[in-house]
């Protein structure tokens, strides 16, 4: 059964400090997608502002399409692996993912003029690896994207507020 509005728990919310650019609630120049859970498919909506456009200006630009459906991509699967531990995202020991791999399909023009909503499904999860495939709508209901995100669990040095390169160069 869909949660209403006020009921909904976003992921994001739990994942405190990350100043992620389309995920992040700690960027405030950034997209902060908000993702739940609707059954087992996750779901994000967000509103385009104006600038989100392609060349025509009614037509929302694919790379920031693309940075929705990544991020929700990857949120989804820290939501997961949070979600097959018992746990609420953020709660005990943290849980990060990366993008290892991503794929848009461009269908369709997307509207600019309303909601756009991003639902994804698990298709694939071992350990380190979770696949998410993900659908892209319009506000109008137009199928305009679909979309794979493969994301990798990574050790906790990526959530260091410091940066991540000094662990990688002292380790090379
Ligand atoms: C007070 C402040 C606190 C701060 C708190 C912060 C909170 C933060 C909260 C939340 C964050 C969540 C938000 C993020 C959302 C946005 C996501 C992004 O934009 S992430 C940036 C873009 N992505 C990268 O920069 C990755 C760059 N790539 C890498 O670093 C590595 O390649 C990595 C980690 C992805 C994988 O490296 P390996 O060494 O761990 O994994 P290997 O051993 O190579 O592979 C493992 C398995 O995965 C497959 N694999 C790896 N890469 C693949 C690929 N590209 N395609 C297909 N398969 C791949 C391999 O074939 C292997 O498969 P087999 O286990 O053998 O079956």
């Amino acid at each position: 059964m869909s949660q209403s509005e006020l009921e909904r728990t976003y992921f994001q919310d739990g994942l405190h400090g990350n100043h992620c650019y389309g995920c992040g609630a700690w960027n405030d120049k950034g997209l902060q997608i908000k993702s739940f859970w609707d059954g087992d498919e996750s779901v994000c909506i967000y509103q385009p502002k104006p600038h989100h456009s392609a060349m025509p200006p009614d037509v929302m630009n694919g790379g920031t399409i693309a940075a929705i459906i990544d991020c929700h991509g990857v949120c989804s699967a820290i939501a997961d692996a949070y979600r097959t531990e018992g746990r609420e995202v953020g709660d005990g020991e943290k849980i990060w993912y990366a993008t290892a791999s991503l794929t848009v399909n461009y269908r369709k023009p997307t509207r600019i003029d309303g909601p756009v909503t991003a639902r994804a499904r698990l298709t694939e999860k071992t350990d380190k690896k979770t696949m998410f495939e993900v659908d892209f709508f319009s506000h109008d209901g137009v199928l305009t994207c679909d979309a794979s995100v493969l994301s990798l669990r990574v050790p906790s040095e990526w959530a260091d507020p410091t940066g991540l390169f000094k662990h990688i160069d002292s380790n090379s």
